[in-house]
């Protein structure tokens, strides 16, 4: 299997990578998200997943595949993305607590033969978050730099009632839907 670009700063993405054994090296897009001004959750994932590979283009050629991807986490119609202190990941925690939560990752996989772009949802119905579980983990900083400060393989594991769509999707990266295309 061909050695691609992983466009994305993210240890997550690199770790489920590392997991289905694809060969890989890592560089940053460099695209500022914030810049976006888009409510919809699917069109800000996709349109932040093009602005990665867009800005990844802008400094390197294509003689590797490259992988851009964008994660937002959704409940009550908001966008919850990454915190921005304990208070604010308490907030967005709190609104996921026995709540029905979407998780949507777009990636977009581009060689010189071919472009994949794939935007998948994982719906999730929560069990309400013990109180005290909830701050240690707070207390543990392992929701920093993750969208909606979630971790389904981690913490939000145990209050998971019920789960449509892959575990990666909902971890940031579609990769049962990537490995097909990494042969061309
Ligand atoms: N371990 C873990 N990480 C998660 C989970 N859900 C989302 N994430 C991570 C994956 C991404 O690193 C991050 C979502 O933020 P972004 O899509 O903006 O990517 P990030 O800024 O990390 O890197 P990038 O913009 O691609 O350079 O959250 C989860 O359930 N578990």
């Amino acid at each position: 299997m061909q050695t691609i670009v992983l466009g994305s700063s993210s240890i997550t993405r690199a770790e489920l990578l590392n997991k289905f054994e694809v060969p890989f090296i890592q560089r940053d897009a460099g695209f500022d998200e914030e810049s976006l001004r888009i409510s919809d959750p699917a069109h800000f994932v996709y349109h932040a997943t093009k602005g990665k590979m867009q800005s990844y283009l802008e400094k390197y050629d294509l003689e590797m595949p490259v992988l851009c991807a964008d994660t937002v986490v959704t409940a009550n119609g908001q966008i919850l993305r990454k915190a921005k202190d304990r208070a604010d990941a308490k907030r967005i925690l709190e609104a996921q607590s026995g709540n029905t939560v979407s998780i949507l990752s777009c990636m977009i996989y581009k060689s010189k033969t071919i472009e994949l772009i794939d935007l998948s949802t994982t719906d999730y119905l929560f069990l309400p978050f013990d109180t005290k579980a909830l701050h240690d983990y707070l207390q543990s900083d392992e929701w920093q730099g993750k969208a909606g400060a979630c971790m389904v393989e981690g913490f939000c594991k145990s209050y998971i009632k019920e789960v449509v769509g892959l575990e990666s999707t909902a971890m940031g990266l579609s990769v049962e839907k990537l490995l097909p295309f990494l042969t061309f």
